[in-house]
């Protein structure tokens, strides 16, 4: 493997990192007390960052990343990395969404029973030399409602210990059915009807748009007097001055925090208030959980950087090992399918019709269709097109892109069928393996023709008339042009007519010009690919 560079600027497990350390070609710098400056002036060079919770991968970052090509987040959320700005770059991001799971599901049934009984305020008094009985009185779990809001990995796992508590569970998550639900033996509801129902809620989303003060003074407003609220999650999932205001009223009863909307915590004031439990960002900080992470998202690196693939992307879809396998061999076909498309058109596409058919229209054809992507946008935009951002970039220039399935493959095995309308008209091809002989180019708008999608390539439009397959022939020969193969295709006798030519070296433009300039010509176009 060649060398790649490595930064890790928040603190990882050292053992977990194994998989970079022992793979030939990695350097890993470990640098976990640079600010943000800093860490912008030391980025330029590296392959790849991993980071946890601290490291705010922001554009201004990224921006300065000239080599950057992984992000790996040892953890779950990645609210701290601006995804916008990698995926525009073509940097992917990758996290850890398994390794933690435990660990923050063990911390916020700690900090909910911590909570509950006032664990940490009746352990301050007795340090503090007080034999206080009275003032630490709690309630129990069992029988009360916990609301979970968020019931994915770790919603999903404190519902299972909460049931060990003899709780009763009801959760919110758009993606939880009514079913599913009853299979796992809890109640289930819109967001509204869990904070109505619950003498305990705690979240489980991550923090986006969309749940930035979920719970808010509104949310509060929901809730039963005497409600406990527990964030193991995100710091801004809970609006904080609600929450306050929430505490003071005697609306909430105890508050169990993990995570803060400002981390590292600067305004202290919450902690004033004794209904109040709370921890630096504890929730992954065991050593199982951090050894899980840091394996993870190591392994995921080197299989970027040895095969290109990787499991847990957040800003690329995974797709599994055995469909990978199947569609791989399209990928070049696929980016010269884009390539051959764009060269013919001159002109850049505005839309991309996409069709599948035979063998592929079984599999997860994504990939195939980023790779179509990267050989259109490339011409244009060069090499800072990869799978990550073509999707990306396609969108933004306004491309729509539209995939069709279909199971007649023309006497093929699989087809790929691609037509771009740019400015200048409308232009399509297909492509196939040819089993045992590679790829082929068998069709260009309606023609049909066999052709090695490599090299230098000449496309002429013309018309159907006796000798000008001669004269394209010695007029090329007399600028030293070599015609490797030749194809011919017309739609009658006499009628419009297509030759596809394979040369050993690219025509110069003058020969180009030559050869349109010959009545029976109408169009000449060089491709390279
Ligand atoms: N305190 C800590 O140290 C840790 C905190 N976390 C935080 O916990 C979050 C959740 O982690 P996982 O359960 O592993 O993620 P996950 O992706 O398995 O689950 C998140 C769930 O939230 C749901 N969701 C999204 N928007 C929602 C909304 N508006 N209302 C209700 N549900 C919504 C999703 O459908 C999904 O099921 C992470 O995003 C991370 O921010 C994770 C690990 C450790
Ligand atoms: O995995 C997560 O989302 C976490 O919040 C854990 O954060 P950390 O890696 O401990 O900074």
């Amino acid at each position: 493997m060649t060398n790649y560079k490595i930064l890790i600027s928040d603190p990882m497990s050292e053992e977990g990192i194994f998989p970079l350390r022992d793979t030939e070609g990695i350097t890993v710098v470990f640098d976990t007390d640079l600010n943000p400056q800093e860490l912008a002036e030391k980025i330029t060079g590296f392959d790849a960052l991993l980071v946890r919770s601290k490291t705010q991968v922001t554009r201004e970052l990224i921006e300065k990343a000239d080599k950057l090509k992984i992000i790996g987040r040892a953890g779950v959320g990645v609210d701290n990395i601006d995804l916008e700005a990698a995926t525009e770059k073509g940097i992917i991001v990758v996290n850890a969404p398994d390794g933690n799971t435990n660990s923050a599901a063990e911390h916020t049934m700690a900090m909910l029973m911590s909570m509950a009984r006032k664990i940490p305020q009746a352990f301050t008094a007795m340090r503090n030399g007080e034999w206080d009985r009275k003032s630490y009185v709690g309630v129990e779990l069992k029988g009360k409602t916990l609301g979970v809001v968020g019931f994915g990995r770790i919603g999903a796992e404190v519902a299972v210990r909460a049931k060990g508590q003899r709780m009763n569970i009801i959760a919110y998550d758009p993606f939880l059915t009514q079913e599913k639900a009853e299979e796992l033996g809890i109640s289930f509801g819109t967001v509204e009807e869990v904070l109505k129902a619950s003498n305990f809620v705690t979240v489980h989303t991550p923090l986006m748009k969309e749940t930035r003060h979920l719970i808010n003074e509104k949310a509060f407003g929901l809730m039963k007097k005497g409600v406990q609220i527990i964030n193991c999650a995100r710091g801004g999932i809970i609006d904080e001055k609600a929450l306050y205001n929430a505490i003071k009223s005697g609306k909430v009863a105890g508050a169990a925090l993990d995570v803060f909307e400002q981390e590292p915590m600067v305004d202290f004031r919450l902690l004033d208030l004794p209904e109040v439990v709370a921890t630096p960002h504890l929730g992954a900080s065991t050593h199982e959980a951090q050894e899980n992470v840091a394996i993870d998202v190591s392994l995921d690196v080197v299989s970027y950087f040895s095969k290109g693939v990787v499991r847990n992307s957040v800003n690329l879809p995974s797709v599994p090992e055995e469909i990978m396998s199947k569609i791989e061999p399209y990928f070049d076909l696929s980016e010269r399918l884009g390539a051959f498309l764009t060269d013919l058109s001159g002109s850049t596409a505005t839309e991309v019709n996409i069709s599948y058919s035979g063998e592929l229209a079984d599999s997860e054809v994504g990939p195939l269709t980023r790779n179509i992507l990267k050989g259109i946008l490339k011409r244009h935009l060069g090499t800072r097109i990869n799978d990550v951002n073509a999707m990306f970039i396609a969108h933004q220039k306004g491309i729509t892109v539209n995939e069709r399935k279909s199971a007649a493959a023309g006497g093929f095995t699989s087809l790929i069928s691609v037509e771009i309308l740019t400015q200048a008209g409308k232009w399509k091809t297909a492509g196939t393996l040819l089993n045992g002989q590679g790829a082929r180019i068998v069709r260009v708008d309606d023609y049909i023709v066999d052709v090695i999608p490599t090299g230098h390539l000449l496309f002429i439009r013309h018309h159907d008339r006796p000798g000008v397959i001669g004269r394209v022939g010695t007029l090329l020969g007399q600028e030293g042009v070599n015609i490797a193969t030749m194809q011919v295709g017309r739609t009658a006798e006499g009628g419009d007519a297509i030759m596809m030519l394979t040369i050993d070296k690219p025509a110069e433009a003058e020969s180009i010009r030559q050869l349109e300039e010959l009545a029976e010509i109408e169009k000449v176009k060089a491709v390279n690919i």
